[in-house]
């Protein structure tokens, strides 16, 4: 009998310390969850707020798909094969999924309650794996200021903001007060500065007046100037990327974060080759899509063996995300490092003359930059026949050495973990480990080991790219300066290792799915693709130059529209996170007009709530957008059209580089590589969506009013948008 008493008691007693402790648990989370909704909802606020369960969400590797090239529910499809096409159109359109095409998959329950207003409480179904399934959701759940409160888990109060007023003041901390006339802070420091002197000053002058609201932003200020002056930070809302970007600028906080972008900024953007390198490498990205392209139609030619058929007129339909992905890494890892090596397939067919040198080397490094030429390093500056500056890349004459060899080794692995982690991070963020300690996620999660196995190659090849970087690249140059430099001069130090995989996915994801969306786009509205092919021709001339130059792009305006407007539709960061460090005012719904703020009620975010900025939302905000959902470039150029957006002068309403002092570092160079590989590609190839024939032609015999938007994909949450399971376009050959 004793003898059971010894087994029996531990047992019972983890039992009752674990029933404790789960009780304890939801006490707390019930005592927060009625703590956020009386600070949000009661008196002084007044939002509608959405309580969120805590979803528990898991990470499964067949989200790997889009790599593959897999369409749901179309993978048995032969999209080169028009029969086939139209098989599956008539099968679409009868099924009449043609217009609740992204209505999928629903599982948890999202509840709303209209803050003390309420009068009716609904339930809605939200998806828990497609971010696609949210973002209309909570366009539709509109309420004044389209704000929402969240609870996630147990801790945390969240606010979701989806109009511009508290956006601005969240992100740069400029409160109630009107700072800036609609001017982008983002085009350069200077501005941040003035932009935050200006936050400090009036947020400084409103605590001595009368507003109760901003007297607490004194109260609540922390010690540290720079949390001051921007009213929120990103700590610590992004530690889930911090296995992934450690303490890179991207994750860093604080006086760290402050010396590392400033560090970043001047080795990545203030060189003085910058600019020539950042054209010439958008070329070769664009030679490398060209590249691969052009190879998939040999071997299709050589595969159907229809010698006679002229494969420039059926052209080749491919997956283009992971073409562009592997584009726009080589890109990267080139301006980063300066290290001359060629990422694309090397092809040994004729094949290559007939696509790479038809479309021209950039510049005068059209020789020396082939796939095949050896493994070399950047750069010795000099000046073409007209006086403009170009690259040489020295050559070592090696046919290729062995680095070159082993960071190509690494490149598919690299580009599997990056796209693996973009998941793992999300699931990371959305699951029940993240209620709990960090050592207890580190030391029982499987999502951490899957994390850390993930890592490895990640890990690898940037550390392959520091120790590749030749003297006077940004990383190179970085190396040298305190933020980023080691204790022993040999050595990598973590920070540099941290910057390199920062600003290696930094660049590359955010660029290829952009890319990848404005392909998306144009393939859907072959109107407006020919538009850009017009003004391209006008600029290029037909039996020009094929290489695009940055001046040559400033004479695009409509390319210039096209880019702009796939970015308001599909910003690929579709929200943001930060952690106000202020209480924050904000005017309420009913005095809308910030100008008038002496005047002007105001609502207070409390410090330490989370600010989820709903980039997506603000975009398509039928209030600041006339017909918000619509791909119309016209939008931006066409004077009358213009006159519709509101959204085109309110500062903080269109923020696809998102604003404020941790606003994009990358944008300037972003800008040049969007404009100058699109021209490229679309200069090339007629982009189709190999659907959209057949669809147009069953609709018009069905008599069902055809619209493209209903083609458009889903879109696959990550740390980035991309288009959900990859996007097949049909690629053909330009007839000049
Ligand atoms: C289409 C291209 C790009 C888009 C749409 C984009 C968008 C963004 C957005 C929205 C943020 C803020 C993220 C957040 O706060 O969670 C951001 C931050 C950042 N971006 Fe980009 N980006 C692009 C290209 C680039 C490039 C080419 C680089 C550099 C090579 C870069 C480097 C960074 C870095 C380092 C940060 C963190 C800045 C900080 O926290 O201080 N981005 N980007």
């Amino acid at each position: 009998m004793a003898r059971h008493i010894f087994v029996v008691a531990p047992i019972v007693g983890t039992v009752l310390v674990v029933a404790l402790m789960l009780l304890l648990c939801a006490m707390t989370l019930i005592a927060q969850r009625r703590h956020t909704r009386q600070i949000l909802e009661g008196g002084a606020c007044n939002l509608p707020t959405v309580m969120w369960r805590p979803r528990f969400w898991n990470y499964s590797s067949t989200q790997d798909d889009a790599l593959d090239g897999k369409v749901r529910g179309e993978d048995d499809v032969d999209w080169d094969n028009h029969d086939c096409i139209i098989e599956w159109a008539i099968k679409f359109v009868r099924e009449q999924q043609y217009h609740q095409y992204n209505i999928t998959q629903q599982t948890s329950v999202v509840q709303v309650h209209r803050g003390s207003n309420i009068t009716r409480h609904v339930k809605k179904k939200m998806g828990s794996s497609s971010i696609t399934n949210i973002l209309p959701r909570m366009e539709r759940l509109n309420g004044p200021y389209g704000m929402y409160a969240t609870v996630y888990g147990i801790r945390t109060k969240v606010v979701h903001v989806g109009h511009h007023v508290p956006a601005r003041a969240v992100l740069t901390g400029a409160g109630v007060i009107e700072l800036d006339s609609g001017e982008d802070v983002s085009r350069g420091e200077r501005k941040y500065w003035l932009l935050s002197l200006f936050s400090w000053l009036s947020n400084h002058l409103a605590n001595n007046t009368t507003s109760k609201a901003t007297k607490s932003i004194r109260r609540s200020s922390t010690s540290s100037t720079m949390r001051l002056l921007t009213g929120s930070t990103k700590n610590p809302a992004y530690d889930h990327f911090k296995n992934f970007s450690g303490e890179g600028v991207f994750t860093a906080n604080g006086s760290d974060w402050k010396a590392k972008r400033a560090s970043v900024i001047h080795c990545l953007l203030r060189n003085a080759n910058t600019d020539t390198i950042l054209e010439v490498e958008a070329n070769r990205a664009a030679d490398s899509f060209i590249r691969e392209a052009g190879h998939a139609m040999e071997i299709k030619r050589q595969i159907r063996s229809r010698n006679d058929v002229d494969d420039r007129k059926t052209g080749v339909t491919m997956n283009v995300v992971p073409m562009l992905q592997r584009s726009t890494v080589g890109l990267i890892y080139r301006i980063i490092t300066h290290h001359n090596v060629e990422f694309g397939p090397i092809v040994t067919s004729d094949l290559e003359n007939k696509h790479v040198s038809k479309s021209d080397q950039p510049s005068s490094s059209a020789s020396t930059t082939s796939p095949r030429s050896s493994a070399t390093s950047l750069v010795t500056m000099d000046a073409d026949e007209d006086g403009k500056p170009s690259i040489e890349y020295q050559s070592n004459n090696l046919e290729c050495d062995e680095r070159e060899k082993q960071i190509k080794l690494l490149l598919p692995d690299y580009l599997q973990s990056v796209t693996r982690i973009r998941m793992i991070v999300l699931a990371q963020s959305r699951s029940i480990w993240f209620l709990l300690p960090r050592w207890v996620y580190k030391t029982f999660s499987p999502i951490y080991r899957e994390e850390e196995r993930t890592m490895i190659p990640i890990r690898k090849f940037s550390q392959m790219a520091c120790e590749n970087a030749v003297p006077g690249s940004p990383i190179a140059q970085l190396r040298q300066r305190e933020s980023h430099a080691s204790d022993n001069t040999s050595n990598i130090s973590k920070d540099l290792l941290d910057e390199a995989i920062t600003l290696l996915f930094a660049g590359q994801d955010t660029s290829a799915a952009t890319l990848s969306w404005t392909l998306h786009l144009l393939s859907l509205h072959p109107d407006k693709q020919e538009r850009v092919v017009k003004e391209l021709r006008s600029v290029l001339g037909d039996n020009g130059s094929k290489t695009v130059s940055k001046s040559m792009i400033s004479q695009m305006p409509y390319l210039d529209a096209v880019i702009k407007e796939s970015m308001r539709l599909y910003p690929v960061a579709p929200f943001i996170v930060r952690m106000l460090t202020t209480d924050i005012a904000i005017p309420n719904d009913k005095t809308h007009a910030l100008k008038n703020t002496g005047s002007t009620e105001t609502i207070t975010l409390p410090a330490t709530t989370f600010a989820c900025i709903w980039i997506y939302a603000l975009h398509r905000n039928p209030k600041l957008w006339d017909r918000p959902n619509e791909f119309l470039p016209e939008r931006w150029i066409d004077p009358q059209l213009r006159s519709r957006d509101l959204g085109q002068v309110e500062y903080g309403a269109y923020m696809p580089f998102a604003i404020g002092p941790r606003n994009c570092l990358g944008q300037p160079l972003a800008q040049v590589i969007l404009r100058i590989v699109l021209a490229r590609i679309l200069h090339m190839y007629v982009v189709i969506d190999p659907k959209i024939e057949a669809l147009q032609r069953i609709c018009k015999s069905e008599s069902i009013e055809f619209d493209p938007s209903s083609l458009r994909k889903d879109m696959q949450a990550g740390f980035t948008v991309l288009p959900s399971n990859g996007l097949n376009i049909q690629l053909v050959e330009r007839s000049s």
